[in-house]
């Protein structure tokens, strides 16, 4: 069980508030936030009996107002007092959650992402998990593989930040998986290796985030966009497999005031609706929970029905773990310093302190096969004492002892089969990714595919798809075909014309010869071709509308080119 930690960040005046000569209304001391209402004349009380100042405690109040005072939090304060839990989280196999809540213009894309020069948690998270991970794989023997996604919700409609100009970026569908929960179908994950690569993956990404002019704030995002890092961690641990996996999701939301307020009119106006319906939805099941925390941290109060109305609205639906469920989860409320938002900075206070209730469940995810692995050892350890203790007691050759003796020896083979198996898993999965940083590299803004093996560069059939598939032809048959093969198929493509078993690659020794098979069409610089061919470098090999150019690092050198070209027949 852990609350959800809350944190409220308060920025510097802007220039249209210091044009306004607002008045600075929020203080802050150790945890505590305080706002004051200057229309409620000093020591006096309002018409309804309202105070002038209101005090909310949350885990931090963090002071960014003014880079002069002896108070103010930097980035890299925020970093090390919120980040490096997520870090942590991450190592020790717990998902993890951050979410920037708050009015338009009040910091939330600086906090998550930040200025360059001057980033926010975002990049600081992935540079601290990279970091780690290269301290780790220098002194242990652990394996890890990092996956990111970033996507949008902007009208209730979920948008693919990576995938940029494919026909599947707009309107993915969230769907639930029975074990691991609500997830975006068809959305692209992209391994990788480095931070740089992290880097380059988010710049993409945030030049595809929707903006649009709005009365309040020109560059302001009407979307809540979610980044997410999918970390899986391997090693053995005194001989015993070990493999978790944690997804943390870096959330930057979309301003928190009513459409009304921002004097939007129009197509506008319906955003705003959309977008408050998705905070108004997350307002009303951190209510939920709190309410859910309260009933249950007092054991006198008759147990409610509490319903959480997750499914209402896609951001909550995706972030159902990260609230009240299986996540270590962190708020960040931001607000402004200025009188002239007064109304905004109280209700934002007002939601941080209700989040402060929700109670999660983390845990530890581990792998199934790894549990299992543990779980069968565990039995192991108990049946080897009650055959230790049967042998005292003369119990040796009675058929309990010898059904306990079998038992045993079950175990014994189930668990060698499975960390081997689990270990070759893990094997694959290094070996491709070192292949993968051999294969492609970064030069300017080019990328130099630079194996040593044959290899077939496929371009999608998909006229609007950017993806390019590289296939390594291994030593050996590669088999080509679709995937209702009665063999299964190396390569598989799908298409009209392609026959399930369609061809195969040979490679001996770095010469390649393809073999179309029976009734298949294949073409081979344009010509098709009916018996096995011999590939030369650089050669064009069209196999329906998927086309593939052979080349190896020797054609590289010679300084020839290759020349991608989509052939659609
Ligand atoms: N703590 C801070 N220190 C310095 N500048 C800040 C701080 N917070 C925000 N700013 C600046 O204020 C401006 C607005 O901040 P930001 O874009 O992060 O707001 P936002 O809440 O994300 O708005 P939106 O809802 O439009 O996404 C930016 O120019 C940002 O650099």
């Amino acid at each position: 069980m852990a609350s959800v930690k809350v944190a409220v960040r308060v920025r510097p005046m802007n220039r249209r508030e210091k044009d306004l000569e607002a008045k600075f209304i929020i203080q802050m001391e150790k945890s505590k936030t305080t706002i004051t209402n200057l229309k409620i004349p000093e020591g006096g009380t309002g018409d309804s009996g309202r105070e002038r100042t209101k005090t909310f405690t949350y885990d931090f109040s963090f002071y960014s107002a003014d880079t002069k005072s002896p108070d103010y939090v930097s980035q890299e304060m925020v970093f090390k007092t919120l980040g490096t839990d997520v870090v942590k989280s991450a190592f020790e196999g717990y998902n993890a959650c951050v979410f920037a809540y708050g009015q338009t213009g009040s910091g939330k894309s600086y906090t998550m992402m930040g200025n360059s020069g001057d980033s926010g948690l975002i990049p600081r998270i992935c540079e601290g998990l990279f970091s780690r991970i290269n301290e780790t794989t220098r002194w242990d023997e652990a394996s890890f593989r990092t996956e990111v996604s970033y996507l949008e919700i902007y009208n209730e409609r979920v948008r693919d930040l990576l995938r940029r100009k494919s026909s599947k970026t707009f309107n993915l569908r969230v769907r639930e998986h029975p074990k691991e929960g609500p997830y975006v179908e068809d959305l692209s994950k992209h391994l990788v290796q480095n931070y740089g690569d992290v880097e380059e993956l988010m710049e993409a990404g945030n030049i595809n985030r929707t903006t649009a002019a709005t009365g309040m704030n020109d560059v302001s995002s009407r979307s809540h966009a979610i980044f997410t890092i999918k970390f899986t961690q391997a090693k053995f641990d005194s001989e015993m497999p070990c493999e978790t996996v944690s997804k943390i999701h870096l959330v930057d939301l979309a301003g928190s005031e009513r459409a009304d307020a921002t004097g939007a009119t129009g197509v506008r106006l319906k955003e705003g609706g959309n977008i408050n319906k998705s905070l108004v939805t997350l307002g009303n099941v951190i209510s939920a929970l709190a309410d859910l925390s309260q009933d249950a941290a007092n054991p006198l109060v008759k147990k409610k029905q509490v319903f959480v109305p997750y499914r209402d609205s896609v951001l909550t639906w995706l972030l159902k773990d990260s609230l009240g469920g299986n996540s270590k989860t962190i708020m960040i409320a931001t607000v402004s310093p200025a009188d002239v938002n007064y109304g905004e900075t109280l209700s934002t206070l007002r939601y941080a302190n209700r989040a402060k209730n929700i109670i999660n469940k983390p845990t530890i995810n581990e792998d199934a096969n790894v549990k299992l692995i543990r779980e069968l050892r565990a039995e192991i350890a108990r049946l080897k004492t009650l055959l230790a203790q049967g042998n005292q007691i003369a119990l040796l050759d009675s058929p309990t002892a010898l059904s306990m003796e079998e038992k045993l020896q079950q175990n014994e083979a189930r668990v060698q089969e499975l960390t081997k198996e689990w270990t070759n898993k893990w094997n694959e999965t290094q070996n491709i990714l070192k292949e993968q940083t051999l294969a492609l590299r970064k030069e300017g803004i080019g990328v130099v595919l630079d194996s040593e093996l044959p290899h077939l560069i496929g371009i999608d059939d998909d006229l609007l798809s950017t993806g390019i598939i590289l296939y390594h032809l291994k030593e050996g048959q590669t088999h080509v075909g679709r995937e209702d093969a009665s063999t299964e198929q190396d390569i598989v493509l799908h298409g009209l014309d392609l026959e399930s078993e369609h061809c195969i690659f040979e490679n001996v020794g770095g010469t390649v010869t393809l073999v179309p098979l029976s009734g298949s069409q294949c073409s081979v610089n344009g010509v098709q071709i009916m018996e096995a061919t011999h590939l030369n470098q650089g050669i064009w090999c069209l196999l329906f509308k998927f086309l593939g150019i052979y080349c190896c690092k020797k054609f590289r050198q010679e300084g020839s080119m290759c020349i991608l070209e989509l052939i659609v027949d």
